[in-house]
């Protein structure tokens, strides 16, 4: 590259970098990814250490990203307010770990690696244990005072008790929407955006993520808007005139004493190699999170190294982000096709032009709604953005609006379901659109016979969905019943099928007469009726007369069963239908009586006790542990409350949960000291 080149895209580069900053920051927009964002950022780090003369006197990598604005107070930080050096490898994780080693000698150190929650990061002031002011970092300097906004949050104590913090302190950390709150808003958003449709209003944006969406909630005038928007604080760093603290996990440990919300999912590292364990433990893990996090955050743990250390113009040389990659590429969408499925359920997906992505082609994404068309804004033979993060069917994260070719129109969800023509429907508070030919629609109909077949069903597995779509499209089947009327010889028909196939296939059909009723229960496919319902149910009931004969009122009465199953039970028992194809198959021989045989009793440890379950086990799947308790004669309950004996934690349980027991005195057990209850 030749100099003059190079002052070209440095220039260009830092109007550009400007610009999205600018964006992000102060109108809460991403034009494009984080990663792109900081891919250029890198590129422009890289020419600048190359061609220094040519640096600008506005370089982004030389101030933090922010700004402040004018609605509110400026409030000028008693510490710089900085960001953090960001990585996406490895190789980079080690040499910053080489540096760290160079710098302390022959030093001891230690890491610490958190969560890098993704929102919002704030300055929390404290005067005589009173929460004064809450700042935005801002430019680094200067913030905006938000403090009536930030009051509005929950996990932000107004008054502190303690004895192990000083009266007068700092508390840094980050604010988050919780993913509930993000989507609950944009149904709210969905819901008025129809009501403005019918009286010709424009409609209103949806949230694009919650990132996005939590600064625009900081920097709102009303704080009883932001008080409905249920946001999160989560505490990582203290700071005060005199250090109180030795090392970072003290001051850690102090304010989650002083009951600061502090994440207890960190970890104290004693070298590189740990630190790289961490971040790949948490790779997909994090998506169990109820918030977005975006990588790992790794900080020397003890603050006088930290001194040492010290900081550059932009962030602290005794810290280091570790970002995940969102790995995002744009195409061109081709068209949107829309699938039935056995719900009825119409979901949009997007056929796109292939491109690589992530290691794979990618041709199609999925696009969950008609809400997400809206907030997309689609246009025919728009450019997109797809991002493939963590989940496998790709998503559509944005439109590249330069790219959109002049007078195309906007893509409009379809009012009519693509397979049998019924004009789909919205129920109330959902979102899906779907088709309610239940019936008479062929992917719906197909759908019940595949989840009759299924393993947890009836698991007849000498038939599947192949042999299911031929038999249906030779008129065979019509409904579940009509299976166990299949002779041989109409098989043989078939084009495909000889006496052996034919044979296993009615062996299969005929060894499901013997499945326990709990199967056949889940088997119909009633809505909200899944496996673990089903056999609730069959318990508690012992036989479908029983339960067809049950009041709304008896139904609710079962263990675990709400007024939505109760209701989709009662309207289910109403169709004449229904209650045909349940008589048809008596018939055939199936079970609709519990024996008692069915239910698996190991012994009677647990036998008048009970238990709720949190987090996750290391030697169960969550079912699976309450099908033990429950074989033990114990019982399950669906919440903490008074009538609780046992919360089995393990690993990640609800700290909610956690700290209401706690106050109920309810007994917390470990997973192991579980095991030894029952061995
Ligand atoms: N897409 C876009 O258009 C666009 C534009 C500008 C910036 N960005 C993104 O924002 C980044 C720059 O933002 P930044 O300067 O806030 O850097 P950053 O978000 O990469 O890292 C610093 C921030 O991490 C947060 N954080 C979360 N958990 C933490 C923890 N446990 N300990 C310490 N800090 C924690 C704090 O808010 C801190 O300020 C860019 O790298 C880019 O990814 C995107
Ligand atoms: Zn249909």
């Amino acid at each position: 590259m030749t100099p003059e080149q190079a002052q070209n895209e440095i220039a260009e580069l830092t109007q550009k970098i400007n610009y999205y900053n600018e964006k992000y920051y102060q109108e809460h927009i991403s034009e494009i990814s984080d990663y792109e964002f900081d891919m250029l950022l890198n590129k422009l780090i890289d020419l600048e250490k190359q061609f220094p003369q040519f640096t600008q006197p506005d370089s982004p990598t030389q101030r933090v990203g922010g700004g402040i604005t004018k609605e509110f107070l400026t409030v000028t930080h008693k510490r710089p307010m900085l960001s953090l050096s960001n990585t996406y490898n490895e190789q980079d994780l080690r040499d910053f770990d080489e540096r760290i080693k160079k710098t302390l000698g022959d030093a001891p150190y230690e890491y610490i690696c958190e969560l890098k929650f993704d929102g919002v990061a704030m300055s929390l002031h404290y005067e005589n244990y009173l929460l004064t002011t809450a700042v935005t970092r801002g430019d680094g300097e200067q913030g905006d005072d938000v403090t009536t906004n930030i009051k509005t949050i929950k996990t932000v104590p107004l008054k502190v008790h303690s004895q192990k913090l000083p009266p007068n302190f700092e508390v840094r950390g980050e604010v988050v929407m919780p993913h509930e709150s993000f989507d609950r808003i944009n149904d709210e958003i969905a819901k008025e955006n129809e009501q403005r449709e019918k009286e010709g209003k424009k409609p209103l944006a949806f949230l694009a993520n919650p990132r996005n969406a939590t600064s625009g909630t900081i920097k709102m005038q009303d704080s009883s808007v932001v008080a409905k928007r249920n946001l999160m604080f989560y505490g990582y760093d203290f700071l005060a005139d005199n250090q109180a603290f030795i090392t970072h996990e003290e001051s850690l440990k102090a304010l989650k004493e002083a009951k600061f919300n502090i994440s207890t999912d960190y970890v104290k590292c004693k070298n590189i190699d740990e630190v790289i364990d961490f971040v790949n433990r948490w790779e997909t893990k994090r998506y169990d999170l109820p918030m977005d996090t975006d990588g790992i955050v790794v900080k020397i743990n003890d603050y006088s190294q930290r001194e040492t250390l010290g900081f550059t113009a932009k962030s602290p040389r005794w810290a280091i982000a570790y970002k995940y990659k969102a790995e995002v590429a744009s195409t061109i969408l081709e068209s949107v096709v829309y699938q039935v499925g056995r719900t009825g359920a119409v979901t949009p997906v997007a056929n796109l032009k292939p491109v690589k992505l992530a290691g794979t082609t990618v041709k199609r994404a999925t696009l969950h709604n008609a809400n997400e068309i809206a907030r997309l804004d689609l246009h025919q033979g728009d450019t997109v953005f797809v991002q493939k993060a963590g989940e496998i069917i790709p998503q559509i994260t944005g439109v590249d609006m330069s790219k959109r070719p002049q007078g195309v129109a906007p893509i409009h969800f379809i009012e009519n379901c693509p397979e049998c023509n019924t004009q789909l429907i919205r129920k109330e508070g959902e979102v899906a659109f779907i088709c309610p030919n239940e019936k008479g629609c062929p992917p719906q109909i197909k759908g019940k016979m595949e989840h009759f077949i299924s393993r947890k069903a009836m698991n007849i597995d000498s038939l599947g969905e192949k042999t299911i779509e031929t038999f249906f499209q030779a008129g065979m089947i019509k409904t579940v019943a009509d299976l166990y009327k299949i002779k041989k010889e109409d098989i043989l028909t078939l084009e495909g099928f000889k006496e052996t196939s034919a044979n296993n296939i009615l062996a299969g059909i005929e060894t499901s007469k013997q499945k326990p009723f709990k199967n056949v229960l889940f088997g119909l496919g009633i809505r909200f009726i899944g496996e673990t319902v089903a056999e609730k149910l069959a318990n508690f009931f012992k036989s479908i007369e029983n339960l067809q004969k049950a009041s709304l009122e008896e139904l609710t009465t079962a263990p675990e069963i709400g007024e939505k199953i109760a209701q989709s039970l009662i309207e289910y028992f109403k169709d004449e239908d229904n209650l045909r194809l349940i008589e048809e198959l008596k018939k055939a021989g199936l079970q609709f009586t519990m024996q008692e045989e069915d239910k698996p009793q190991l012994s009677n440890k647990l036998e008048g006790k009970t238990f709720l379950v949190s987090g996750v086990f290391a030697n169960f799947e969550r079912d699976e542990i309450k099908n033990v308790i429950e074989a033990h004669g114990g019982r399950v309950l669906s919440g903490v409350s008074g009538k609780l004996n046992y919360l089995i934690a393990g690993e990640n349980a609800g700290g909610s949960k956690l700290e209401k027991a706690e106050k109920l005195g309810v007994q917390v057990i470990s997973e192991s000291q579980f095991l030894e209850m029952i061995k």
